[in-house]
């Protein structure tokens, strides 16, 4: 079987609301790299990634070339993309600008700079065999459904609960027809594997690491830097 073409879209568009850091937090030094350049050098060193379609807000498209892409040597960039007004939205528009060979795409989070190489390929190989794969790791807290009055309603069994995570790799074909169905039925969810869920697809979890965390809060730019000294000691 020929190799297939491998786009990975990468949304870097949000507003960082909870970081309140006054710049996008995927401009926000870490270890003395942007977040978004940690994140990118992944991309750009496996193997397996044809192409990386970048979405970014408009206002920071000086900073990704000045600060990111010029100085880090990105080469996989092909194409920068303006962002929409949710991740969901984002995302489709990066969609739409994968290149037209593409067989499988490959979602991520800016924010997540921590992530393995070894995950892509894991994602990769495990979409070749079951068309939607997602990376996540067995909830390590008990798990509490409550109401709006935050009274306690039930604790399901936390053997069953996974903190879901990205990268998430589907069919080019099947995310398009997720994305395109979700617009239709204004539905609008908080990762790519909850459209293709509502297509009734099989979706194949692929199990992660807990330090590949998403830059949220400040006390994550804390916890990122201990795991990069962690990993180089
Ligand atoms: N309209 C949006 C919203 C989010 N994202 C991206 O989706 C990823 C996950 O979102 P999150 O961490 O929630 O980022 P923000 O939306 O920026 O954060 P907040 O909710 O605190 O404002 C981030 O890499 C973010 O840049 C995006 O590209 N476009
Ligand atoms: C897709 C995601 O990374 C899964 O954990 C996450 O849902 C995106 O972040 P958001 O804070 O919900 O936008």
């Amino acid at each position: 079987m020929p190799k297939p073409f491998v786009s990975a879209i990468i949304v870097a568009a949000g507003n960082g609301s909870r970081m309140k850091a006054g710049v996008n937090k995927q401009y926000l030094y870490l270890n003395s790299k942007p977040v978004l350049a940690h994140t990118l050098l992944v991309f750009e060193e496996c193997q397996l990634v044809d192409e990386v379609v970048l979405v970014i807000g408009k206002q920071d498209v000086q900073i990704c070339m000045e600060e990111v892409i010029r100085p880090y040597k990105i080469k996989k960039v092909k194409v920068l993309v303006e962002g929409g007004a949710t991740r969901q939205e984002s995302m489709y528009l990066g969609l739409k600008k994968v290149n037209k060979k593409a067989d499988i795409v490959i979602t991520h989070d800016g924010a997540r700079p921590l992530v393995h190489s070894n995950t892509l390929i894991k994602c990769i190989e495990g979409t070749l065999e079951h068309k939607a794969t997602i990376v996540a790791v067995p909830s390590k807290d008990t798990i509490k459904i409550v109401d709006e009055n935050l009274t306690v309603k039930e604790t399901p069994d936390r053997t069953t609960l996974w903190t879901v995570q990205t990268p998430q790799t589907f069919e080019y074909n099947l995310l398009m027809r997720a994305h395109e169905k979700a617009i239709e039925d204004h539905f609008v969810g908080t990762d790519d594997a909850m459209l293709v869920e509502r297509l009734n697809h099989t979706i194949k979890i692929i199990k992660g690491h807990y330090d590949n965390i998403k830059i949220t809060t400040p006390e994550d730019l804390i916890m990122a830097e201990s795991i990069i000294k962690m990993i180089q000691r």
